[in-house]
């Protein structure tokens, strides 16, 4: 339905065409490498080693200069301590006349179990219809391999690289990014110093078909308040009725947050949100969103909110409060008498531009110790932020911006949806911070792709598309820079 690609192009996608198999094949082996860095058990660490190995091969074999940091090791609260995997720093190209385009990507996945209500093996990649389902599929093993298969299209046809590209691949993004930010720090005047644009591809459209560019994200600030009596249980028929019950407390604290349309209560909290201009207003009229759609496949009777317009300013340029859960309480089948003596509530705000994490950790504690000592209540509490992740957002005018733009018009002949993500992707705001890099998040994956949960998956249609997309996109930087 669109014109034909650029000449220097045309041979390159014929190439990821004709190879599209085996490019599914090295996703198969990748996916079949259980690295799963949540859970904190050898056998795993294992793995995320021999992933991190695999992927530098392949960079290695592709004819990029490859370090693998070592990243020394990981403190567990139970004083267990586990080696984290080595983060990949690849070069290839270091031609000065050229830009630079870095690549980041992660090569960790979540825990996946077939017992779970997965209908394939999570760590065997199956085909069904045109989806390649898997552990890692979409996040981020798929991503991560269509910019290298991009690469090695290139590199097949022995043709220039239209840009130096340099990638940094981590393990351990799902469990934190432990120890990243350091290296990052490190390595600013050295990897990065010649860097010009950073590009992440760890998100999903929000659509089946309609490719998108995501230009911010929310940040997270995570709490814990603990309410403790003693550090022992009660039984409820010899203590019930002449105690101040941690979880009466809790439930108070927890249901004082947010009230039924979603409005979070702490006082202040949306003191610095960014004021909703007019010009931004159009920029969600734009998008495509069927809402119904939306609504069934989440399977969701009624949102907060009725409008396009709404859900997406609230999942995107709104803060949110989600309660997760408590620590300590009673939640088995069965109807055990029991008084928990200590529970601890866990719970996070999305953050959006401008909120400050220190301020709203200062104003969600003077709330909870506020809210609390009007119980008059003799257990002790402790507020704690345990998290604190910046919200991010880019400029859109930025070079790769447009040459992201072009790139999806090449590939798929229509304009992108401009977007932002609910979510967090705490590297993004560090590049931008520590290394002032303009990031751009370009999602290859569709909007049903079910990142985290059971059954996810890629389209090879998605797969091999965004693989021409990075082609092209190397060619756009190339122009425009
Ligand atoms: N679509 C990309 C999602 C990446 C993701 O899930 N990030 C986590 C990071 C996080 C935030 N707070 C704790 N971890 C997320 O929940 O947003
Ligand atoms: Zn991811
Ligand atoms: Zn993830």
């Amino acid at each position: 339905s669109h014109s034909p690609p650029p000449a220097p192009l045309e041979k390159v996608f014929q190439y990821i065409d004709l190879h599209q198999d085996e490019f599914v094949q090295t996703l198969k082996e990748w996916v079949a490498i259980e690295s799963d860095s949540v859970q904190p058990v050898p056998r795993f660490r294992q793995e995320l080693f021999r992933m991190m190995a695999v992927a530098a091969d392949t960079l290695q074999r592709l004819g990029a200069r490859v370090t693998s940091v070592d990243m020394g090791s990981q403190q567990l609260p139970d004083g267990q301590s586990l080696p984290i995997p080595p983060v990949i720093l690849a070069e290839l190209g270091n031609d000065p006349t050229k830009g630079t385009v870095c690549f980041y990507g992660h090569l960790d996945v979540q825990p996946a179990d077939q017992g779970d209500g997965w209908l394939t093996d999570p760590y065997v990649l199956t085909e069904v219809d045109g989806k390649l389902y898997g552990r890692g599929a979409t996040d981020n093993k798929g991503p991560v391999l269509a910019w290298i298969n991009a690469v090695s299209a290139f590199r097949a046809l022995e043709q220039d690289l239209p840009v130096n590209i340099k990638f940094i691949i981590e393990g351990m993004e799902e469990a934190g990014s432990v120890a990243l930010e350091e290296l990052v720090e490190k390595e600013k005047n050295r990897f990065f110093s010649g860097v010009d644009y950073i590009v992440i591809s760890d998100n999903l459209w929000i659509s089946q078909r309609k490719p998108a560019i995501t230009y911010g994200t929310r940040g997270n600030s995570y709490f814990t308040v603990e309410v403790k009596c003693r550090d022992q249980d009660f039984h409820s028929g010899t203590f019930g009725g002449i105690l101040h019950e941690p979880m009466a407390d809790l439930v108070a604290l927890l249901g004082s947050l947010v009230d039924s349309s979603g409005h979070i209560l702490v006082p202040g909290i949306y003191d610095e949100v960014a004021p909703l201009t007019e010009e931004e207003i159009n920029t969600y009229k734009a998008i495509h969103l069927d809402l119904e759609e939306y609504r069934n496949s989440s399977r969701v009777e009624k949102f907060l909110f009725d409008t396009k317009e709404e859900i997406l300013m609230h999942l995107w340029r709104y803060p949110s409060l989600s309660i997760h859960g408590i620590e300590g309480a009673f939640d088995e089948p069965g109807a055990k008498t029991v008084i928990p003596g200590q529970v601890t509530g866990k719970f996070s705000i999305r953050l959006v531009p401008h909120m400050n994490v220190s301020v709203v950790e200062k104003q969600v504690t003077r709330h909870l110790e506020d809210v609390f000592s009007k119980r008059n209540s003799s257990n002790k509490m402790v507020v704690s932020m345990t998290l604190g992740l910046h919200p991010w957002i880019a400029n859109v005018n930025d070079t790769q911006y447009l040459a992201a733009k072009r790139a999806i018009r090449t590939v798929f002949g229509t304009e992108p949806d401009m977007i932002r993500d609910g979510s967090t992707i705490p590297i993004a705001k560090m590049f931008q911070e520590i290394v002032h890099k303009s990031v751009v998040l370009i999602p290859l994956g569709a909007v049903d792709d079910g990142e985290h949960s059971q059954n996810e998956k890629i389209n090879r249609w998605n797969y091999i598309e965004g693989t021409k997309l990075f082609a092209a996109f190397f060619l756009e930087m190339a122009q425009l820079h």
